[in-house]
């Protein structure tokens, strides 16, 4: 009896310890969930949907957006008539362009475009000789200011890459295309975004050009390559002494020869930034995120960042940080990140369209007509004023392609809310 009751015992105080060992294993694991029982961080990229929404529009476009439109042959017609101009060498002919253009007043274009004036502009930023030359240290990229003869100012940004060059990666990624702020120019014509400053490439001669009317400054910027080649380095917040621009086997250097504008802009942080890390922006995560905006900003504002997007989305420029305004207008400066690729369609830089769904109706209208190869076709039919070649044919198609994406998008947008909502006149 004695040993029964002192085995019940010792199997009693074996489970005392058993659940006092248990009691203590949960006390401390308690807030501590198993991997087990995690639930999976809900995705809050409230893109995705939109952009299921806008493939499935994309899927039933109507042909009309897939065919070419007769109506736009007549403001082809114009643009032509802006671009086809004799090239005339005589310097008292650009001088003539550039006094026509400073008097240019208006409140619908920056610079004017009748009577041959784009192509005479676009022609004197090519070949008036070059005065002085400095590094312009505003940005981040190579780029340098050049004075005309003649006193007017442009910024150059250097050739980093060819034509065939793919960009992979981040969508802000590599250097400024110098195709990519040449072509703006030409898109912006097309798309009648008259606020943007002429864009051409030229060739300067490093030796002939450059060198007897550089600053000493950009002197202090330059060095001998191992070939014995003189090359620039530049002054800029990215400039690297290892990645030199260099001259050519003819000792040309091409680049983007754009207009400088002289003239007081505003500037303002775009809405739709990127992070350039792996913090998402508000615009990422916040679906009511226009709405938010549309409390600071005038509808006017509002649909103008909403134009900018197609133009931006076209080319793939995810870069759009800042814009500048001038007469309430933004202004498209810094075009160079576009081109990188052309078999990537980032739709978030469609955002501002999607999460606002709102266009002025003479935009619409103006886009409607750009169907069916209408856009490319035009703006390699002026280009060829100038003579060069601005991207290749896989950008041009890769430029259809999102064409029809921002007409899926406003079709998305109607769908939603209706064409009464999304089209606003008088803007
Ligand atoms: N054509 C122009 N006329 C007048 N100012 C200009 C022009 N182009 C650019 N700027 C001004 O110069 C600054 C730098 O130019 P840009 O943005 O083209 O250089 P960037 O090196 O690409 O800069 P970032 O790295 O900040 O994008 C811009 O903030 C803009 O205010
Ligand atoms: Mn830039």
């Amino acid at each position: 009896m004695s040993l029964n009751y002192a085995f019940s015992f010792s199997v009693f105080l074996l489970v005392l310890v058993v659940l006092n060992i248990y009691f203590f294993y949960t006390l401390n694991t308690i807030n501590k969930k198993s991997p087990k029982f995690n639930v999976p961080k809900l995705r809050v990229d409230l893109t995705t949907n939109v952009f299921q929404d806008i493939y499935e529009y994309l899927n039933y476009l109507p042909n009309q957006y897939k065919n070419k439109n007769s109506k736009f042959m007549s403001i082809q017609k114009k643009l032509i008539n802006s671009f086809n101009t004799s090239r005339v060498t005589n310097p008292a002919h650009a001088q003539h362009t550039w006094v026509e253009v400073d008097n240019w007043v208006s409140n619908i274009s920056l610079f004017p475009h009748e009577d041959g004036i784009g192509g005479k502009m676009l022609h004197a930023l090519q070949s008036t000789p070059i005065a002085l030359v400095d590094n312009a240290p505003k940005g981040t990229q190579l780029k340098l200011l050049l004075l005309l003869e003649g006193n007017q100012k442009l910024y150059f940004k250097p050739k980093r890459y060819n034509l065939e060059h793919v960009i992979n990666g981040k969508i802000y990624a590599g250097f400024d295309r110098h195709n990519s702020e040449v072509f703006a120019y030409y898109l912006a014509m097309v798309l009648n975004f008259k606020w943007i400053p002429p864009s051409v490439i030229r060739k300067v001669h490093l030796d002939n050009d450059i060198l007897p009317v550089a600053t000493s400054g950009l002197r202090k910027t330059m060095l001998k390559n191992s070939k014995g080649t003189l090359c620039i380095y530049g002054k800029c917040f990215y400039c690297k002494i290892n990645e030199t621009v260099c001259p050519d086997d003819n000792g040309e250097v091409e680049g983007a020869a754009i207009l400088y504008l002289d003239k007081q802009l505003k500037v303002y942080k775009s809405p739709w930034r990127r992070s350039y890390n792996a913090k998402k922006m508000e615009w990422e995560i916040d679906s009511d995120f226009c709405v938010k905006i549309r409390g600071s900003l005038s509808t006017r504002h509002l649909l103008n960042l909403i134009e900018v997007s197609l133009f931006d989305f076209l080319i793939q420029n995810g870069d759009r940080h800042r814009y500048e305004v001038y007469k309430e207008q933004i202004i498209l400066l810094d075009n160079g990140k576009g081109l990188g690729n052309p078999l990537v369609d980032e739709l978030d830089i469609l955002a501002p369209l999607y999460q606002c769904c709102m266009l002025p109706t003479s935009t619409w209208q103006h886009l409607e007509i750009l169907s069916g190869g209408n856009l490319s076709d035009t703006i390699k039919l002026l280009s060829k004023f100038q003579g060069i070649k601005l991207a290749t044919e896989e950008h041009f198609k890769a430029i259809e392609r999102r064409l029809l994406k921002i007409y899926a998008t406003v079709q998305y947008c109607i769908g939603r809310y209706g064409s009464s909502k999304v089209f606003r006149s008088g803007f």
